[in-house]
């Protein structure tokens, strides 16, 4: 279970707005995160992987807290270890597909299987510069997986996917995340996106 009561601060264009978030996201569940430009999804998931600190509150998950204002307790993000899937991919310009996942985990089997998922085995030595931006994306998506992560951070992940490749692989991920035994976290701008597919919905404005 995750459990997260944090209020922050935003820096927003008229001014100071604050982000108040109270959930509680039952184990292994899609979570889809929505809610109009600028509301603060970002930096929720930012704050849940402990790249962003909140103001006040608790996040807790399985029972141990990674924030807890209160006790002074901010665990690093090394010590959470989410997989993170960022907006922008945030990509190594100077590593290979296979290097960025190599990067994180030795286990070739692992690799393969995330390579033909995100359908880049025939790109194992291109650099980002030589990939498509939904191939980038891809990329960003296994590099994210590579650690076989028990919650996935993902912000706006199928953004730059054609509608079939987004439904394939969205199709490819659901069965991983249950074997994994992972909770997804996945900001969305299009509503229709995940229907069918998230558990549950957290709406921020
Ligand atoms: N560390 C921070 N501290 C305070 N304010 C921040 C911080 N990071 C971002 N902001 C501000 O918080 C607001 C929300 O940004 P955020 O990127 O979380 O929105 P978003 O909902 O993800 O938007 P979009 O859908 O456009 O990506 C912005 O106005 C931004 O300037």
């Amino acid at each position: 279970m995750i459990n997260i009561d944090i209020t922050k601060k935003l820096k927003a264009y008229a001014g100071v707005q604050e982000l108040r978030i109270k959930k509680d996201i039952a184990p292994g569940s899609i979570v889809r995160i929505t809610g109009p430009s600028g509301a603060g999804k970002t930096t929720l998931l930012k704050m849940i992987a402990g790249l962003v600190k909140p103001d006040a509150g608790i996040i807790a998950v399985n029972n141990i807290n990674w924030f807890d204002a209160e006790q002074n307790i901010d665990l690093q993000p090394q010590q959470r270890m989410p997989g993170f899937v960022f907006q922008d991919y945030a990509l190594f310009p100077n590593m290979t597909v296979q290097q960025h996942l190599e990067y994180v985990t030795q286990d070739t089997e692992w690799i393969n299987r995330l390579l033909a998922i995100g359908k880049l085995d025939s790109f194992t030595t291109h650099k980002p510069q030589y990939l498509s931006g939904g191939q980038q994306q891809r990329l960003a998506i296994l590099r994210a997986l590579s650690i076989k992560p028990k919650l996935l951070l993902m912000d706006e992940p199928f953004s730059a996917l054609d509608v079939k490749m987004k439904m394939d692989l969205i199709g490819e991920l659901r069965p991983l995340f249950k074997e994994l035994g992972a909770t997804a976290l996945i900001v969305s701008h299009n509503p229709q996106e995940l229907d069918g597919v998230a558990d549950d919905e957290l709406e921020i404005n």
